[in-house]
């Protein structure tokens, strides 16, 4: 179900494929070629309309979908006719579709290069443009190495290629015209690349993309690490990449996601069995991962019979004199993530200004400062309403003050009950070594890039250059469930489980929007959801509610925080 996989975990499934299975490389391949000319077809049909005069297809380069399809319909119920009427998907959900294949490759009569490299994804290339040939499309090939240096499969197809006739030249260096050409298939680079494209591959990709074409990519756009979603300068720009098998690491994660454009998930034969049988532990999360492998019933059934006490009582530590936003906007999402009760607890000074702030909301006096900050000394204050309460959150909007760490340490080690921590507790967090800090219940904590880069002690290009990586190590190292904000967020569990989220929206780029996925994760945690299952569940709806807030908005750029709450 959706396992996102290393390269070397790919090749351990091909190998047990092959060889456990005794299924021939040869029909994996067969199997790869046809689907990625299955959807150079589908491309084709989808811009049928936008046709250029020239013959290319008319994709503008500001167009590129961020998004990732796979076979069928979508996780968010889309279709791709709906995404093609929006001009492109940009919010990044993964398509799959269901179906074995969306049929025979279409008759067309467009011209295609498919750029051949030396492994097996150049003989992926090679059966693709059997079939696009079979189809009606007008295809030849381009050669990055001498075909002489191909072997096994990939020299196979090389030989069928030739007796069938397909037309061949070899990259020699020194640019390419591809004048007359509807698109290029990238069957350069796959899984058994390393390092940056070297030579005459890295001139190939670097004329790819500057001929402006629609490029298809086979497995990964090449120049793409597969594990961290690092580019390499050149990294092919794909228009779509036609994964095989399982998902790559690197095609969820930035910039790769963004060179990948839309992804189709295809399968190619190897049984979904033996995936499972890996044990593979990182998954995208798909509405079916969220039910099967995480047990959240995404349609949240209430009992009839439920009532307030049912959901359970979220106690919010959150906001300031100059923050008192932040605590009112998690206090309001974790409403609105369905818990029963919710009591904002906050420096008595700034208490005043949020009466009816939200009429829903119950208020609580923290102590603290005659500024309206928060003090060391409110933390008996709160363990003392934390226990009668269910979740405690604890972070966004409370600023800096004297003897925070030891306040958050009590909290951490004498509230019974499950933590969130956010924004400045984060930072609180960063400053000590919280090792030895003693605690039962779940944590989980939320940090944004910068937040992450603190408590690791490195760089935020450094968290963002393996984010999939980062946060299952930090997660399994200090016990805690770890949700790495950012596109494509990451949540991993202390056990080593990991997901990946791909819905949301870049409107969400905006201050507040991390303090309602606090709020939620408490909601849900409060509804007896355990600490993976409330970071996941609400960083899927956070990121859906983003994506009806762009869809209500004339232009997305306008959504505020509070949108998100409105669209939960
Ligand atoms: N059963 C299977 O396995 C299946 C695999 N499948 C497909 O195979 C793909 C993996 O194929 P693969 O392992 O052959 O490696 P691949 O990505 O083609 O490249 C290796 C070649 O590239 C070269 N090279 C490496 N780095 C380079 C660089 N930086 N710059 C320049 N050159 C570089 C390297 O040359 P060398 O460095 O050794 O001289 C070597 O010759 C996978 O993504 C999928 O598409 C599917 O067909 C389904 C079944
Ligand atoms: N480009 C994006 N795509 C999807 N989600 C995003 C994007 N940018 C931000 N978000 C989401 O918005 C939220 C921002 O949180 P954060 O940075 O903590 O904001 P704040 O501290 O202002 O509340 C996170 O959940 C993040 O994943
Ligand atoms: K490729």
């Amino acid at each position: 179900m959706y396992p996102i996989v290393t390269a070397a975990e790919m090749r351990e499934l091909d190998r047990a494929a092959t060889e456990e299975l005794g299924i021939p490389a040869i029909v994996l391949m067969e199997n790869a070629g046809r689907a990625i000319a299955e959807e150079i077809a589908a491309l084709s049909r989808r811009c049928g309309q936008g046709r250029n005069p020239e013959g290319g297809l008319a994709v503008s380069p500001g167009e590129r979908p961020s998004g990732c399809f796979a076979e069928g319909s979508d996780a968010q119920g889309r279709t791709d006719a709906d995404r093609a009427a929006k001009g492109g998907a940009r919010s990044g959900g993964l398509t799959i579709r269901t179906e074995a294949a969306p049929g025979p490759v279409q008759p067309g009569a467009e011209y295609w290069i498919v750029l051949v490299g030396k492994g097996n994804n150049g003989g992926d290339g090679l059966v693709a443009a059997r079939h696009l040939r079979e189809a009606g499309f007008s295809v030849s090939l381009l050669y990055a190495a001498p075909p002489e240096s191909l072997t096994g499969e990939a020299a196979v197809q090389r030989d069928i290629a030739a007796a069938l006739g397909v037309p061949a030249a070899v990259y020699r260096g020194g640019g390419y015209d591809f004048t007359g050409c509807a698109g290029l298939v990238d069957a350069l680079l796959g899984t058994g690349s390393s390092g940056a494209p070297r030579g005459l591959f890295a001139e190939l990709i670097a004329a790819a993309n500057a001929s402006g074409l629609p490029i298809v990519a086979a497995d990964i756009p090449s120049g793409l690490n597969a594990d961290t979603g690092e580019t390499h300068d050149p990294c092919i720009q794909a228009e779509v990449t036609v994964c095989l098998a399982l998902l790559k690491r690197g095609l969820l994660q930035y910039p790769g996601s963004g060179a990948a454009g839309r992804v189709a998930l295809r399968s190619i034969g190897i049984p979904a069995d033996l995936a499972l049988k890996q044990g593979l532990s990182v998954h995208w999360l798909a509405p079916a991962v969220l039910e099967r492998r995480l047990g959240v019933d995404p349609g949240r059934r209430r009992a009839a019979d439920g009532h307030k006490g049912t959901y359970g009582h979220v106690l919010v530590a959150a906001g300031s004199l100059p923050m008192s936003g932040a605590g009112l906007l998690c206090a309001r999402a974790a409403l609105r993530a369905g818990c029963g009760l919710v009591t904002w607890a906050l420096p008595g000074r700034v208490l005043p200004s949020a009466v009816l702030a939200a009429p829903e909301l119950m208020l609580a006096d923290a102590g603290g400062s005659e500024a309206g900050e928060w003090t060391a000394e409110s933390a008996d204050r709160l363990l003392e309403l934390a226990g009668t309460r269910d979740v405690l959150a604890v972070g966004p909007g409370i600023g800096r003050f004297p003897g925070g760490a030891q306040w958050l340490r009590r909290l951490w080690e004498e509230a019974d009950v499950p933590l969130v921590v956010d924004a400045d507790a984060l930072n609180l967090l960063a400053e000590v070594s919280y090792a030895g800090w003693r605690r039962t219940r779940p944590v989980v904590l939320t940090p944004h890039p910068g937040e992450m880069a603190r408590l690791a002690g490195i760089h935020t290009a450094e968290v963002q250059r393996d984010r999939i990586g980062l946060a299952i190590r930090y997660a399994a190292e200090h016990g805690v469930t770890l949700v790495l904000k950012g596109a494509h967020t990451v949540i991993a569990a202390p056990d080593g489980r990991a997901f990946v989220n791909t819905t949301g929206h870049p409107g969400m780029a905006t201050g507040g929007a991390g303090d309602v996925l606090t709020g939620m994760i408490a909601g849900l945690l409060a509804q007896g959801l355990d600490g993976i299952q409330a970071a996941a569940f609400a960083v899927y709806l956070h990121g859906q509610a983003g994506e009806r807030a762009a869809g209500r908005r004339h232009d997305p750029s306008s959504i505020v925080a509070s949108d998100l709450i409105e669209a939960l």
